[in-house]
């Protein structure tokens, strides 16, 4: 069982990565009543229609679980593994294809699913990569999304919520591969990355 422990302003069960945080910006409670928000408007917009959901491996993990469990018309699922950012907090810039899709989406309507949009670098190379199979849509659902997104012209039809500029890990996020099983998302404290 986990710990309940203080931080910041609020009390969460921090397992033992709780001395590992410096604060929380969203509970577990709230993503999991904003990913039920934008489930209904996904059900509402795509009723009738086809829908793919395309999720973006390895950080959409929990956002995709949670997400499409909350979706009620019929979906399928695909999942692509993209990679920007090794294993530190700045993205390379370079994109590269881990693992493609195993579905043909031309005629299809994807939805792409994230668990975060920073620089907007990973979505806006994902974006016209998708669209040049010749699908009949391509939108994008994201948990996070980051000021500095808003520089790359990508429309995003779904957003959880927008977050300041800081580097957060939990729900799918890491540092260095950990953190990712965290229910909630949170800052590092400076003692974790050296700062
Ligand atoms: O908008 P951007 O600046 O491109 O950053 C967003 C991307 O970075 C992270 O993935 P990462 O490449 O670290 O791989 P991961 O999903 O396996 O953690 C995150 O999951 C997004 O996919
Ligand atoms: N863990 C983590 N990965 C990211 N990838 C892009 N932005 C972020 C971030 O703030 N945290
Ligand atoms: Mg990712």
């Amino acid at each position: 069982m986990g710990q309940f422990q203080r931080i910041g302003r609020r009390t969460v069960e921090a397992a033992d990565m709780g001395g590992d945080l410096e604060k929380i910006l969203l509970t577990a409670e709230q993503i999991d009543a904003r990913l039920a928000q934008l489930a209904a408007q996904i059900d509402e917009e795509y009723r009738g229609r086809d829908l793919l959901l395309v999720g973006v491996l390895r950080g959409a993990v929990m956002t995709m679980a949670d997400l499409s469990r909350k979706i009620r018309i019929p979906l399928e699922m695909d999942w692509m593994a993209v990679s920007s950012y090794g294993s530190g907090t700045k993205s390379s810039g370079v994109v590269r294809i881990l693992k493609d899709l195993d579905t043909d989406i031309q005629g299809r309507n994807v939805l792409i699913v994230e668990d975060i949009i920073d620089s907007g670098l990973t979505l806006s190379w994902l974006r016209s990569n998708l669209l040049s199979r010749g699908p009949e849509s391509v939108r994008i659902a994201t948990t996070l999304r980051k000021p500095e997104a808003a520089k790359v012209a990508i429309d995003v039809d779904y957003v959880g919520f927008d977050i300041p500029n800081e580097f957060v890990v939990g729900y799918g996020l890491d540092y260095a591969e950990r953190y990712r099983h965290l229910p909630f998302v949170g800052t590092l404290a400076p003692h974790v990355y050296g700062g």
